[in-house]
């Protein structure tokens, strides 16, 4: 009915669309908790898929920038339930003298690459750039009977439902209206991040991290922390792409994905130079998987070997930093032939990484929980073993 299903946004770019509202919230804002607004949503044939906002959701650092979630129901109410995911939890989750008190950058244009983040201080290894929160998040898989306007009506009333829309429309654009795409579908193309919900894609939008440029060797997390020391004047990147990636692939991508081409060091590197960089891609992807086939087989001993050179060719390739994933292989390698000074130092790095990149609420938690753990029982093993020649060798069942 009119009633339930004729509300449009005055501000939309887009003519209004019938989306209807979801009737099994009630007309009291108190029941559609945890939205502020009341959930609007198109039907499909197995579910509805709605828009949810939150339009004053703090964020830990006092701001309350809102949160706008497109997706069904069921999800909105397990995936993405706020009351367990607090947004404030990533603010706290990071030791304070490990962030600082104002933002160790600023926004400033940067030749070839519109705005970038320069930074403004020097920024030691190891520090938390920036912490962000997702502001919008929508998937990108709809039912075949949705409607592209629908979709588009979907996003728009996201974006407009939060307190500062302005943050999510003033991001960079392509001007790609001529292509059939509108404002919101722009902003949102050029700006998140993909990353899949329970099989289901999603667009993420985190509107201080999308100020940040590519360059093929730094890394990416919601908490962005320094992979090395930073100067003052320097420009603040991460990666956009798979690290295995070779130049072509990587300029592919950016083109189709993202629209651009790549102006980073490394892109725009002589040719030999290049070259160098994609042999010793290719070989750190042929030895993950190499690392993995032989610990699978039980052939610790030459998974340790290709563990090995796989951080070597990282550490010439400048992807250490991206390597964090990987410490827990050779930590348990190590422990199953009895080296227990190895398995410590790979558990510690791991632990580093995954303390440094610590999202409450999701699996890291967990992790870093495993992690201690294992490193205790291994300075408990060391201790126990003390003594000349011990530990070393023996295998582990
Ligand atoms: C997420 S935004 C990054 C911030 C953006 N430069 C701005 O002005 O807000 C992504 C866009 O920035 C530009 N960009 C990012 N990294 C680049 C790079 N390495 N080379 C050239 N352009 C780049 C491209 O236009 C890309 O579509």
């Amino acid at each position: 009915t009119r009633e339930q299903c004729g509300w449009g946004l005055p501000r939309s770019p887009l003519q209004y669309l019938p989306l209807c509202l979801d009737d099994t919230a009630g007309p009291d804002p108190s029941t559609w908790a945890p939205w502020t607004h009341k959930p609007a949503c198109v039907e499909a044939d197995e579910t509805p898929w709605c828009v949810f906002t939150n339009a004053a959701m703090p964020r830990g650092n006092g701001e309350r920038r809102g949160i706008s979630i497109v997706t069904t129901p069921a999800l909105a109410a397990d995936a993405f339930d706020l009351t367990r995911h607090p947004l404030a939890a990533a603010f706290d989750a990071i030791p304070p003298k490990k962030r600082f008190d104002a933002l160790p950058y600023e926004v400033r244009d940067v030749p070839g690459k519109g705005k970038g983040a320069v930074a403004t201080r020097r920024i030691e290894k190891g520090r938390v750039v920036l912490i962000d929160h997702v502001m919008v998040l929508a998937t990108t898989e709809f039912p075949a009977d949705v409607m592209h306007e629908e979709v588009q009506e979907l996003l728009s009333r996201g974006v407009e439902q939060l307190n500062e829309s302005e943050s999510v429309y003033g991001l960079a654009k392509k001007g790609r209206e001529e292509q059939g795409l509108t404002e919101v579908e722009d902003v949102l193309l050029t700006n998140s991040f993909e990353i899949a919900i329970e099989d289901q894609s999603y667009m993420w939008i985190f509107p201080d991290l999308s100020r940040l440029n590519h360059a093929c060797k730094t890394t990416l997390a919601m908490t962005v922390w320094s992979s090395r020391d930073i100067e003052p004047g320097e420009e603040i990147t991460i990666t956009y792409s798979d690290t295995d990636q070779t130049y072509a692939e990587r300029q592919k991508t950016f083109a189709q994905v993202w629209g651009f081409d790549c102006t980073c060091s490394l892109c725009t590197a002589p040719e030999q130079q290049r070259n160098a960089s994609d042999k010793r891609r290719l070989r750190i992807h042929m030895l993950r998987e190499r690392v993995l086939k032989r610990a699978k087989e039980g052939d610790f001993k030459r998974a340790i070997k290709a563990t090995e050179e796989l951080f070597q060719v990282a550490e010439e390739e400048g992807l250490t930093p991206h390597m964090g994933d990987l410490y827990e292989i050779p930590a348990r390698l190590y422990y199953q032939v009895g080296d227990l000074e190895r398995a410590r130092e790979y558990t510690k790095r791991s632990l580093y990484q995954v303390e440094g990149l610590g999202v409450p609420g999701g699996k890291d938690i967990e992790r870093v929980r495993v992690l201690k753990g294992v490193l205790s029982r291994i300075e408990n093993e060391m201790e126990n073993t003390k003594g000349p020649g011990e530990g070393q060798g023996e295998e582990r069942g």
